[in-house]
């Protein structure tokens, strides 16, 4: 992959990032680029560097090589001022047990903001946004895994970072907090912070991320926004019908078909990939019928994030 194009304005720019614990390469030159405003999604199964990347953008661990850049300035253990201006929400929910909610968003925004009226106006706010308003008082303990993960957030963003990294923040979480989470993550990018996001959920990623960058063994597989990288692969439209009787003649003439990459059957349901056209279906409803082939019900699919990560890298998305 070629190096991530510079541009004026990227709020993150990695260029060649390799981080080895020992012999194991967790990053293997890795390129990035975030744009200003964008949420840029991270999409890669565990193990694939999310974390370590991350940790390395912020200075928290070490990397054997590559250049590292937040708001066009190059990124070292000592910037605190470039740290300020970012929000972090680990992947592990990291509070101070002995501390109530309002208290620990306090002690993580009195990190960066000294002024207590300014401050008290901030965790407000913050507590506010993940709308944990009822549970002010309570301790972290008393809180279930969803509204501990909101605790979690509201103390990354208190302090109003204009960049802000959520590291799978959604795992393990009940729908409606899975839900607050998105739609806090969405509200965050419009009121103008840029936000980097890694899951490997391709549903999340695909609902609320402008660019997407599919990564698998430290490396960058392919970026772009989830359209551009459905267009990068073969495969253009999956098809299936429910079947009777089908004879392996028949399955012969359905591979013939010009765009049709495979065509299987088992347990009474066919499967079809193909590329992308416009005709398919209509192709493989007439060989179906020209046979006499028993039909039930017959959809079609366009592929997903799992479909690309699968024909880029060999593998399911989650395994
Ligand atoms: N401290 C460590 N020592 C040795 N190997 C590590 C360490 N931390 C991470 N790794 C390895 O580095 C690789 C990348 O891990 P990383 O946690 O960054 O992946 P990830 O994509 O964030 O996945 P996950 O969602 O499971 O955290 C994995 O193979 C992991 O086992």
């Amino acid at each position: 992959m070629s190096h991530a194009q510079a541009a004026p304005t990227d709020v993150v720019r990695v260029i060649g990032l390799v981080k080895r614990y020992r012999e194991l390469v967790a990053l293997d030159h890795l390129d990035l680029a975030v744009r200003r405003g964008e949420i840029f999604g991270l999409l890669g199964p565990n193990g694939s560097g999310k974390t370590t990347a991350i940790n390395c953008i912020l200075q928290l661990l070490s990397y054997d090589r590559g250049t590292i850049e937040l708001f066009g300035e190059p990124m070292a253990p000592g910037r605190y001022d470039l740290k300020a201006r970012v929000g972090v929400v680990p992947q592990q929910v990291a509070v101070f047990d002995e501390l109530t909610v309002r208290e620990n968003v306090d002690a993580f925004c009195a990190l960066y903001v000294r002024d207590r009226r300014r401050r008290r106006q901030l965790v407000d706010e913050a507590i506010d946004f993940v709308g944990l308003g009822d549970y002010a008082r309570f301790r972290p303990a008393k809180l279930s895994g969803g509204l501990a993960r909101r605790l979690n957030i509201a103390c990354g963003i208190a302090h109003r970072p204009e960049l802000i990294f959520f590291d799978e923040p959604t795992v393990a979480v009940d729908p409606q907090s899975r839900a607050n989470i998105l739609d806090g993550i969405c509200r965050l990018r419009d009121e103008g912070a840029t936000v980097v996001y890694t899951s490997h959920y391709m549903e999340e990623v695909e609902q609320i991320c402008g660019r997407i960058m599919i990564c698998d063994r430290g490396r960058a597989v392919a970026q772009g926004t989830a359209d551009e990288l459905k267009r990068m692969i073969s495969l253009g439209e999956k098809i299936t019908a429910e079947v009777g009787e089908l004879s392996e003649g028949t399955l012969e003439r359905l591979r013939g078909l010009s765009h049709v990459l495979s065509a299987d059957c088992a347990d009474g349901m066919l499967r079809l990939t193909c590329e992308a056209s416009a005709h398919n279906l209509t192709d493989a409803l007439g060989v179906l019928t020209a046979a006499g082939v028993r039909l039930g019900r017959v959809w079609s699919e366009p592929p997903t994030l799992n479909d690309v990560f699968l024909e880029l890298c060999g593998r399911e998305l989650r395994d």
